[in-house]
């Protein structure tokens, strides 16, 4: 296979996960930390792809820094990150993009728990971009008997994906947190797919994307397994433990938080309807308790499946 020089940014679960699956692949990988010794200029150095994999809060302050580094034209950015920007309402990958309008960007993104990656247990992820041919060359960077990578014309589909579902998953670790069964848990997730699907159309995401892999697939990973931070949020605050206190001991970065109330200031403002996630919001706000906001869905007004 053709050596790629991968510059990795993001030294968190993700991103050291995503480093080990390139270096795996025999690529030149460097990786850049702002707590680590190397500079940005020094890192993104005849760089091919730049992958970023910061938590939200970051993404806009390493873009911004990267551009006064004038890449070379050709460098593919790849975008690992699953919130929303709360000022725009954007995407990492349309950050990503209006920082550098003329080069190709690519979202990485699927059922994709870090810690099982780690112990080289076989997983499927997305690369998805309006440039095929650097959905391709990222497709061939990670693809792995351990890691199939697939590719997806959709980016804002397949990042809306990873990043709706992590409300979703706050959900599911409520839902369990309180004992709800299998049944419960089964009408939540399916209903927050509807959720899923309905924000992401507003963006301008297939309805179609949703149902793949950044979609659905991350929705039964991260709505099923304690691994999830999102997932083990909801299950602490079913705990009765508070949002402070859960987020202080937490390991990493939980995006559903931010996300959720991101997404319900949009629903909010044109009419979206999205009552899972209200609750959720809800819930985070310290508004309800996680029974007072399971009893709020079960007594909405009783509608046909589709409308
Ligand atoms: N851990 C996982 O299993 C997966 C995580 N993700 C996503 O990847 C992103 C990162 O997640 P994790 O690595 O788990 O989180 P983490 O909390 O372990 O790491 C976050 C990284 O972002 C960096 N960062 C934060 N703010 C920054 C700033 N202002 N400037 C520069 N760097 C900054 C941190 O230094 C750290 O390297 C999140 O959006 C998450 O949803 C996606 C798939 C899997
Ligand atoms: O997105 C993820 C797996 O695909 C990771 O989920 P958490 O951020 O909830 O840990």
């Amino acid at each position: 296979m053709q050596e790629t020089t991968i510059s990795i940014l993001g030294a968190g679960a993700w991103g050291a996960s995503l480093a080990n699956l390139a270096i795996a692949n025999g690529n030149r990988v460097r990786v850049w930390s702002r707590r680590g010794s190397e500079t940005l200029s020094a890192v993104l150095q005849g760089a091919d792809i730049v992958l970023s994999a910061i938590s939200m809060k970051g993404v806009r302050e390493v873009a911004s820094q990267i551009q006064s580094l004038t890449p070379s034209p050709e460098t593919i950015f790849v975008t690992a990150t699953k919130g929303l920007e709360p000022e725009t309402i954007y995407t990492p990958s349309q950050i990503w993009q209006s920082c550098f309008p003329h080069h190709p960007v690519v979202v990485l993104s699927g059922p994709n728990l870090s810690k099982e990656i780690d112990q080289s247990l076989p997983a499927a992820t997305v690369v998805a971009s309006r440039v095929a041919t650097a959905a391709a060359t990222v497709q061939l960077a990670f693809s792995s008997s351990r890691f199939r990578v697939y590719t997806n014309p959709d980016p804002v589909g397949v990042e809306l994906g990873g990043t709706l579902k992590n409300v979703i998953a706050i959900a599911s670790g409520v839902c369990d947190g309180l004992h709800l069964g299998t049944n419960a848990k089964a009408a939540l997730v399916t209903r927050g797919l509807t959720e899923m699907v309905r924000i992401g159309n507003c963006w301008g995401a297939k309805t179609e994307t949703f149902y793949g892999l950044s979609g659905l697939g991350d929705l039964l990973a991260t709505c099923n397994s304690p691994l999830s931070r999102n997932y083990q949020v909801g299950y602490q605050l079913a705990g009765g433990e508070t949002l402070a206190q859960i987020l202080a001991k937490l390991p990493g970065t939980a995006e559903g938080v931010n996300t959720c109330q991101v997404l319900v200031q949009l629903a909010r403002q044109q009419n979206i309807v999205i009552p899972i996630t209200e609750q959720v919001y809800r819930l985070l706000q310290g508004e309800v308790t996680p029974q007072q906001a399971l009893d709020e869905l079960m007594l909405r007004d009783i509608k046909p499946e589709y409308n």
